[in-house]
């Protein structure tokens, strides 16, 4: 698969998680059973953080959006990842996050050199500072959890590094092998959860007075005694259409799905492949294609939008892939995380609704960019928030 060689990731992140993938079995298993229990923990490190990070501006304040939203994410995620203490030690949320960067990064040198000189080349990049940093913090952790300690009420923890033991297999029940483990789960979760989210609520900003009411209202009619739970969440069609059109209309790469083909490759057509070919899908093209979305060049964002009421609807949300929205990927390996990346970016999203208006600074706008064949948001445009009263 081509994630592995594009991101290089045997060297990036570790040669057991390049190899032995036990991790997306986690993702698809215990991290998404676990989306709604977690899911007060998860509104709780939400709205502590944006406490923290937002606050409560009296007047309309200036906020650097992206990296606002990328510090809530890696919060909440490491809150059902590693638990309160860690989730809340800026040094550590900084490692991870300067992390995925640098994965990145370090894979762009990489490539261009000889397989056999990788391991040795890689030593001297960042990303092995970041990784050996991000066991410092988790090891002590991880040994605990190795020595069988139970949490408060004597029972076995329910968060990632217990899920992760639980199912490794037993040469990789080591320190080092799980701090990599997680740490390549946040790799996998922060940046890509934060571009979505940041993409859609740029969105909101640039047309306040069009949207913000309308979603807002439809989260605080399906409000539980007043607070934002797994229900309310599941209750929230207007916001589904909104955060499926912004994943069509921002996931706007020219390549998503990268695959390689090691031997030759016949498609049922009799299109075949040769071996070495690299194929991708062109997700620019399928998510505006004009035969399939009416104005396909303009945001709608209720453009998906049918109330559940409808007898015999069932409305497109963000986590159905198709043909036509590639996203999360499609066909036999879409994103295993997008349960639990849609469940927190309707969580937060809630929560801004409920407790600012939020508009772009007059006469600015997001400058989205480019990376090879990647679209990528603005990270650095602040945006107006200001507290309801
Ligand atoms: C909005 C946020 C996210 C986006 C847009 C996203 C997108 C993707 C995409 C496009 C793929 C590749 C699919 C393919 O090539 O067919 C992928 C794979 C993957 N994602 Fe996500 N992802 C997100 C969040 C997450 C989160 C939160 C996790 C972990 C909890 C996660 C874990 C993974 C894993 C483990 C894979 C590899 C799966 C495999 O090899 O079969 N992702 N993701």
């Amino acid at each position: 698969m081509s994630i592995m060689k594009q991101q290089q990731i045997p060297f990036t992140m570790g040669y057991g998680v390049g190899h032995r993938t036990y991790h997306t079995a986690v993702v698809r298993g215990p991290i998404t059973q676990n989306i709604i229990p977690k899911t007060p923990v998860m509104l709780d490190e939400a709205l502590r953080a944006f406490d923290d990070l937002i606050g409560s501006p009296v007047e309309e304040t200036p906020i650097a959006l992206y990296s606002a939203i990328a510090m809530t994410v890696a919060r909440v995620a490491n809150r059902v990842y590693v638990g309160t203490e860690l989730c809340r030690n800026e040094e550590f949320l900084r490692n991870a996050t300067d992390y995925a960067e640098a994965v990145v990064i370090s894979a762009e040198v990489l490539r261009n050199f000889p397989e056999w000189m990788k391991g040795f080349l890689v030593r001297l990049l960042p990303v092995t500072s970041y990784r050996r940093q991000g066991r410092r913090f988790l090891a002590p952790l991880i040994q605990d959890r190795l020595d069988g300690k139970l949490d408060a009420n004597g029972e076995k923890h329910k968060d990632l590094i217990q899920w992760l033991i639980d199912a490794a297999p037993p040469v990789e029940k080591t320190i080092p092998q799980l701090a990599e483990r997680v740490m390549a789960l946040n790799v996998a979760s922060i940046h890509t959860t934060t571009m979505t989210f940041t993409a859609a609520l740029y969105h909101l900003a640039a047309e306040p007075t069009k949207y913000t009411l309308t979603l807002r209202e439809e989260v605080m009619a399906n409000l539980e005694q007043g607070e934002i739970t797994a229900t309310t969440l599941s209750k929230l069609p207007k916001m589904e259409s909104f955060l499926r059109e912004s994943g069509r209309f921002d996931s706007s790469g020219l390549m998503s799905m990268q695959r390689n083909a090691r031997k030759e490759f016949k498609f049922s057509d009799g299109t075949v492949l040769p071996p070495g070919s690299k194929i991708g899908s062109p997700s620019l093209f399928l998510h505006r294609d004009p035969e399939v979305f009416e104005d396909p060049e303009v945001f709608d964002g209720l453009r998906f939008y049918q109330p559940y009421s409808e007898p015999g609807t069932k409305p497109k949300t963000m986590l159905n892939t198709d043909v036509n929205f590639h996203l999360f990927g499609h066909g036999r390996h879409p994103c295993p995380g997008r349960f639990l990346a849609v469940h927190e970016i309707k969580l937060m999203f809630a929560i801004l609704l409920l407790r600012y208006d939020i508009r772009l600074k007059p006469g600015t706008k997001p400058q989205p960019f480019y990376i090879g064949t990647m679209s990528l948001p603005d990270t650095k445009l602040e945006v107006l928030f200001k507290a309801r009263k």
